[in-house]
């Protein structure tokens, strides 16, 4: 008798989690829209994340990314993208935040044009995490949302509440939970394809609609498959071609060279491209991690205004003008700091002078981290630019090549930059272990990008060999698991988001960090350890 196949034995969609409390969000209709979705996207997903690993391999090589000669015709061409819905028109100040039921409220209240509610950067992606996100937004698309807080606080959303864009997990990441005959489903679709399930044709009946921010594309190729797995939506939902909208994250380095094809790619339905500078910054450390001659130095050294960093966010700003998309700011990783005045206007200081460098670039908007900084970045934003938006300010004037926006950065490695990677690595993963995707370290905004930073600086500063920090003393890995006992002991006899898992944590970063080989992504081995 023949034994019967992997795909006669299971089942086409199948959930391995509990289920209780998400029975209106996993309904078969929605499943059984995930499974086509998946169908129709997975062979190419795969193929994209294959094609990822051969352009590293060629980078490890000493191959530099350059701008694509087999598509010089789309960036020289004359073309834009399709016109901006109403709602979207001005995003001058948008706020970005977990799916936590609280914090989408007091997001939606914050008078940010815009609440980009985050799957991604700010979210451990367990079960319970992702679901309750989609209910959550879900009550929030038909006005039910609520939270009563255990001190009895009732939080409602306000008449005004800023427009929702959501932001899916990238490419590269499962969800182990959900399978389709036998095959983890990927959580880019599962967050989209839940969110658009229940909630476009609401969103397109309150003259918004379905809008989305795309994460960590590396190549127009990748634009594409997201805009066919739109368009396949859009019909399955009935909807008019183009209905969904998407903006775009620039924060891998290959990227910058393709953002004409990743617009063209995308041109029915992209409204603008972000300056996602964190993950730019990873980016830029994993491409060049055996490049000994573009070592970063300190994380808090890379700033906007370096070379390579103000060329790329340059560049983005013609690109996108000259194509008819927005061109958004990013992050400046500062939150108000508590009980310390002189420190707290010193970090809104510094808020306030990287949202002017961004309006005076030619931005069209910025995001901010915490409600407190709405009004913050809105007055400079405001004052600077009395417009919607500033599509018309073309910046001809910008000259970025290939080797600008590549530039080596200039700097010093100090033993304090070494301890607080170490620290910050820990601290986040462990929370992240926890289920907690953002949390502030020393007054700092620490989120998956971040985290990502700090553990690839110390992977790339340990496997170059022969560094030594400003006072000549070695950087070698006997100092690295030094400083991670120490802190992971402090955090284990701790309080803080993260203390259960520091030994979780530490074995992980110990493990990533001795290895031969800089790990594409630190979520990936810890979505093992999710709970
Ligand atoms: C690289 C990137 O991808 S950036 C984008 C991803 N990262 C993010 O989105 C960061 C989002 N920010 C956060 O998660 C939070 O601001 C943190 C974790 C950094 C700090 O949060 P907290 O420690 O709760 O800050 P704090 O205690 O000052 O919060 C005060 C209030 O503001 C709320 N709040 C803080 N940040 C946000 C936010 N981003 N959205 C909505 N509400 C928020 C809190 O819920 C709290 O509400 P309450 O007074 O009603 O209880
Ligand atoms: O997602 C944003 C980033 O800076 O990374
Ligand atoms: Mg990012």
């Amino acid at each position: 008798m023949a034994v019967p196949s992997e795909k006669l034995v299971s089942r086409p969609i199948e959930i391995h989690a509990d289920t209780t409390g998400y029975e209106d969000v996993l309904t078969p209709e929605a499943l059984a829209f995930l499974a086509r979705l998946h169908r129709f996207a997975e062979p190419r997903r795969r193929q994209l994340l294959e094609a990822r690993r051969q352009r590293q391999v060629c980078y490890d090589a000493g191959v530099l990314p350059d701008f694509r000669a087999d598509t010089q015709a789309i960036r020289e061409g004359d073309w834009t993208v399709a016109p901006i819905p109403a709602a979207l028109e001005d995003r001058r100040v948008e706020i970005t935040g977990p799916v936590e039921r609280k914090m989408i409220i007091n997001a939606l209240n914050s008078g940010a044009k815009v609440f980009m509610a985050d799957f991604e950067d700010s979210s451990a992606p367990s079960f319970a995490n992702q679901l309750d996100g989609q209910v959550n937004l879900r009550d929030a698309v038909n006005g039910t949302l609520e939270y009563r807080a255990p001190e009895g606080k009732l939080y409602r959303v306000g008449p005004h509440p800023a427009v929702l864009v959501v932001r899916p997990r990238g490419w590269h990441l499962p969800e182990r939970h959900i399978t389709v005959y036998g095959e983890p489903i990927a959580g880019a679709l599962v967050d989209f394809g839940l969110f658009a399930y229940h909630n476009a044709r609401a969103l397109l009946a309150q003259d918004r609609g379905p809008y989305f921010y795309l994460p960590k594309l590396e190549a127009m190729e990748e634009a594409a498959l997201w805009d066919e797995v739109m368009a396949l939506a859009e019909d399955e939902l009935g909807l008019a071609y183009g209905s969904m909208k998407a903006t775009v994250l620039i924060e891998t380095l290959p990227a910058v060279f393709q953002m004409h094809e990743i617009l063209h790619a995308l041109r029915e339905r992209v409204v603008g491209l972000n300056c996602g500078r964190w993950d730019y910054i990873f980016s830029y450390l994993k491409t060049f991690r055996r490049h000994r001659d573009r070592l970063l130095p300190d994380r808090g050294q890379v700033v906007m205004t370096v070379p390579f960093l103000k060329a790329y966010s340059e560049l983005l700003i013609q690109t996108c003008h000259r194509r008819g998309a927005f061109a958004m700011g990013g992050m400046a990783a500062q939150i108000p700091i508590k009980n310390d005045e002189d420190a707290n206007d010193q970090a809104m200081d510094k808020v306030r002078a990287d949202k002017l460098r961004e309006v005076q670039a030619g931005h069209d908007g910025t995001w901010v981290a915490h409600p407190a900084l709405v009004p913050v970045a809105m007055e400079i934003f405001d004052r600077h630019m009395p417009t919607p938006n500033q599509l018309q300010l073309k910046r001809d004037d910008v000259k970025a090549d290939r080797d600008t926006l590549i530039a080596p950065c200039g700097g010093t490695i100090t033993r304090a930059g070494f301890d607080n990677n170490v620290e910050v690595a820990l601290r986040y993963t462990a929370a992240w272990l926890e289920g907690l995707g953002c949390v502030p370290i020393h007054n700092l905004m620490e989120d998956a990008a971040t985290a990502e930073i700090a553990r690839s600086q110390l992977w790339q500063w340990l496997h170059h060999g022969d560094l030594v920090f400003t006072d000549h003393a070695p950087i070698d890995l006997a100092l690295f698991d030094h400083a991670l006992a120490t802190h992971t002991h402090r955090l284990q006899g701790s309080t803080l988001p993260g203390a259960r898992r520091a030994t979780d944590a530490a074995r992980l970063l110990a493990e990533l960090t001795h290895a031969d080989e800089l790990g594409s992504f630190l979520t990936l081995p810890a979505y093992e350890q999710l709970a």
